[in-house]
């Protein structure tokens, strides 16, 4: 490993050793954008990238509510405000057990790379809780929404830090975030994304993540002459993200024959088509159940209980559940398995050495920060659409995410593709996203 990455990775690891995701990210970031520093002398001795990988300001607090027997709880809530060099800190909130420091600084991190490829004006931050709002009823849900909020309130605002959705926080979520929000500072302002459409919420924002990483998919397999049209595709998770993946998949023809969550994967050898996509959406959506009663109502599907759906054979694999959910072996499975592409919906599915071997085959991969960019992206398109008090139609927007996802793989071949003319989707997104936050950050000194 180059020195300077190695010295720089030392440090980082001495401040925050207890926290293996925020490292992960970290390291994926230092091996593209400190050789890229040491060649642009106007970042030489600036130290941009230790200061981009401290959080601004790191929130943390008790959150206390009531559930339905009467008996007390006390979750830890977080807001992470990592950078604001190009705008307001922008970024969801995940409410998942396993919710702690490290994943929100991993994902804050990452959203500082990812706000910044989108080309509109917002900086990066996350947050969230260790709650859990599965099995949990909606009136609970509500009061920890409630809860967590009458803290939150005093750190976000529509030009300060402006949250949306991530695992566990969805269209429910959100509104309850918003109503206690509004109450509390008497104001009916855009702090949240992801909102109702009949109270601010932007027309394809629920779709766009899961569309927007088919489309940066699309413009990959452009580069080889190859779409979607009938490619079997594996999809993991079935939630947001999955969901609206599949969705597009379908409308471009391509055949997806798994789903997952947190349980085991489905297989559908014969696909998942729309009326069995809008099952599962209504399974996930409303009934809040497990994958596994699909196989229930679709007798020849099969479940495969506690594993992941790499081993099936795919031309192009979309995981799209969580961090971590794809590691070598299954990375050389797909390979062997003459999958072409992959496309992160999730942030940071594949672990490191998947990556490396994906980029050793010379298949085409996208980094989460690069494909599921879509989502706040459209949060972003959201947040003009409060400010002028306008809404765009479907077309519009859907227009506009469109050309977003072109841009941002247009800006990841300027600054990914190599002499042999493959391009490193990774290197590209961290230099290009790297530029704009580091040329911010030079222009207002040193804060
Ligand atoms: N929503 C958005 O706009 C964006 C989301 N993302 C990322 O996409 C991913 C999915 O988010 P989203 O679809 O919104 O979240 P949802 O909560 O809607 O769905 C999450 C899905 O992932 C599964 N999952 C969660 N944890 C695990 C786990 N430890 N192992 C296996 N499966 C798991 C869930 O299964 P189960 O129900 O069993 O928990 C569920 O199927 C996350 O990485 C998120 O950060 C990225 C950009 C934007
Ligand atoms: O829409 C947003 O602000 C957040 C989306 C998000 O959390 C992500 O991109 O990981």
């Amino acid at each position: 490993m180059d020195i300077k990455i190695r010295d720089f990775m030392d440090e980082i690891k001495n401040r925050n050793g207890h926290e293996p995701e925020f490292i992960q990210a970290v390291q994926e970031v230092a091996e593209t954008v400190i050789p890229y520093i040491a060649k642009h002398k106007i970042y030489n001795g600036k130290n941009i990238l230790l200061r981009m990988v401290e959080p601004e300001r790191l929130i943390s607090f008790r959150v206390a509510w009531i559930d339905d027997e009467g008996e007390i709880h006390v979750n830890r809530g977080y807001r992470i405000q990592m950078n604001s060099a190009i705008g307001p800190y922008k970024g969801g909130l995940r409410f998942h057990p396993s919710v702690n420091a490290s994943i929100l600084k991993f994902l804050a991190f990452e959203q500082v790379f990812k706000n910044s490829l989108t080309t509109l004006p917002m900086g990066g931050g996350k947050g969230g809780s260790d709650f859990d709002p599965k099995g949990k009823s909606d009136d609970e849900v509500m009061r920890f929404c409630h809860a967590f909020m009458t803290e939150l309130c005093r750190h976000i605002g529509p030009n300060t830090d402006v949250p949306a959705g991530d695992i566990g926080v969805g269209a429910r979520e959100i509104g309850f975030l918003f109503g206690m929000y509004k109450k509390i500072r008497n104001e009916f302002t855009g702090v949240l994304t992801g909102k109702g459409l009949s109270w601010g919420g932007s027309k394809i924002r629920p779709e766009a993540t899961g569309y927007g990483t088919v489309y940066f998919a699309q413009s990959m397999l452009k580069t080889k002459n190859e779409t979607f049209d009938g490619k079997t595709v594996v999809i993991s998770g079935s939630g947001n993200v999955a969901q609206y993946a599949a969705e597009k998949v379908l409308q471009l023809g391509g055949k997806i024959v798994t789903l997952s969550d947190s349980g085991g994967y489905i297989y559908d050898a014969d696909g998942i088509d729309a009326e069995k996509l809008a099952f599962v959406m209504e399974l996930k959506n409303e009934r809040r159940g497990r994958i596994s009663e699909y196989t229930d109502k679709y007798k020849g599907s099969e479940y495969h209980k506690g594993k992941t759906p790499w081993g099936v054979k795919c031309d192009i694999a979309l995981p799209c559940a969580t961090q971590n959910e794809l590691l070598v072996d299954d990375a050389k499975t797909l390979i062997e398995n003459g999958c072409m592409c992959v496309a992160e919906g999730a942030n940071m599915p594949c672990d490191a050495d998947a990556v490396h071997a994906f980029h050793a085959a010379k298949i085409l991969f996208a980094p989460g920060k690069a494909s599921n960019a879509g989502g706040v992206a459209t949060s972003g398109l959201e947040m003009s659409q409060n400010s002028l008090r306008i809404s765009w139609t479907r077309e519009e927007v859907d227009e506009r995410l469109r050309d977003i996802m072109e841009d941002i793989h247009d800006s990841c071949i300027e600054y990914g593709k190599e002499e042999d003319g493959f391009c490193n989707y990774v290197k590209g997104a961290n230099i290009a996203g790297f530029v704009k936050v580091a040329d911010a950050m030079l222009a207002q000194g040193v804060i």
